[in-house]
């Protein structure tokens, strides 16, 4: 049997973030991806140039379309926009029992448009996080729901901490918004704390990291990973799909979804 993924985020009509990468990685990683539009955005690589959310009402329908026929076996959450629409995803989240949640709190575009609003915080932190199966922050993220400043490792040792205090069972720091030449991201799993290293790629080609991150992790728990397992493989993903990432457009370009299976195979034949 087929494991079934779903995201419920934000279109990004560029196809480099948001719904887009999260199908074209559940489609690479050879699960069924399914969708919940919670927001249309006009963007492209140079950044956002317009938001419309979708009405609760018909974001609760999609879901329920879901449930109805088809339920996820793991599922992620992007771009939210709203205190409303986090509390009501969350509600469903919870009465349909659905498990193998991926919380990726999108907060800010990489041009700097909000993507969620400034208000909508709380409920993340007090409706969603609950929730969390595993919580994928970036660094500005993780500092906004934890209310503490991330200058060192200790920080940011002390912020995952606040996380799983608030329920999330595993916590994954990223590392993207750091300096130097090593990327850590930083795991913890309310008992230890691992660092994932990796050399920092010079681009500027990392539009979507952050979705394409939380869905391959979203893959491999639909496919009955363990949550280690998976975001290892997410790292893994991720960084193939950075490093040969794609010129296309003129900002900031996306990553490339084909370059996790074609290392594979190269490295099989
Ligand atoms: N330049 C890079 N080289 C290697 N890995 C990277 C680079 N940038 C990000 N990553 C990795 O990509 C994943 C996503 O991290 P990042 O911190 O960029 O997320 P994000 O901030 O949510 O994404 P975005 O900035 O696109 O919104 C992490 O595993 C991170 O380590
Ligand atoms: C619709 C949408 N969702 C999320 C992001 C953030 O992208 P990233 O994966 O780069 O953090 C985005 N730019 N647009």
């Amino acid at each position: 049997m087929v494991g079934k993924a779903l995201t419920i985020a934000g279109s990004d009509s560029g196809g480099g973030a948001g719904i887009q990468a999260d199908l074209k990685t559940f489609q690479e990683l050879k699960v069924y991806g399914m969708s919940a539009i919670t927001a249309i955005t006009a963007q492209n690589t140079l950044g956002v140039q317009a938001v419309y959310p979708i009405p609760l009402d018909m974001v609760l329908k999609q879901l329920l379309s879901i449930e109805a026929d088809l339920k996820p076996d793991a599922l992620k959450t992007g771009m939210l926009f709203s205190s409303e629409l986090i509390e009501a995803v969350s509600g469903q989240i919870k009465s349909f029992q659905w498990g193998n949640v991926v919380v990726d709190p999108v907060m800010i575009a990489k041009g700097g448009s909000r993507l969620l609003q400034e208000d909508a915080v709380r409920s993340m932190r007090e409706s969603l996080i609950p929730l969390a199966t595993v919580i994928t922050p970036n660094i500005p993220e993780a500092e906004a729901l934890t209310e503490i400043p991330i200058r060192s490792m200790k920080d940011r040792q002390q912020a995952a901490r606040i996380l799983h205090k608030l329920g999330a069972d595993f916590v994954v720091i990223k590392g993207g918004h750091g300096n130097g030449n090593e990327l850590i991201d930083l795991i913890y799993d309310g008992d230890r704390f691992l660092e994932m290293k990796s050399f920092r790629i010079a681009t500027k080609n990392t539009h979507g990291t952050g979705c394409t991150f939380a869905a391959a992790i979203t893959a491999q728990l639909a496919k009955g990973e363990s949550v280690l397992d998976a975001i290892q493989i997410g790292k893994q993903y991720i960084h193939a799909a950075i490093e040969d990432s794609l010129q296309i457009g003129s900002g900031h370009g996306p990553t490339n979804h084909w370059a996790f299976q074609h290392r594979r195979v190269r490295a099989h034949s």
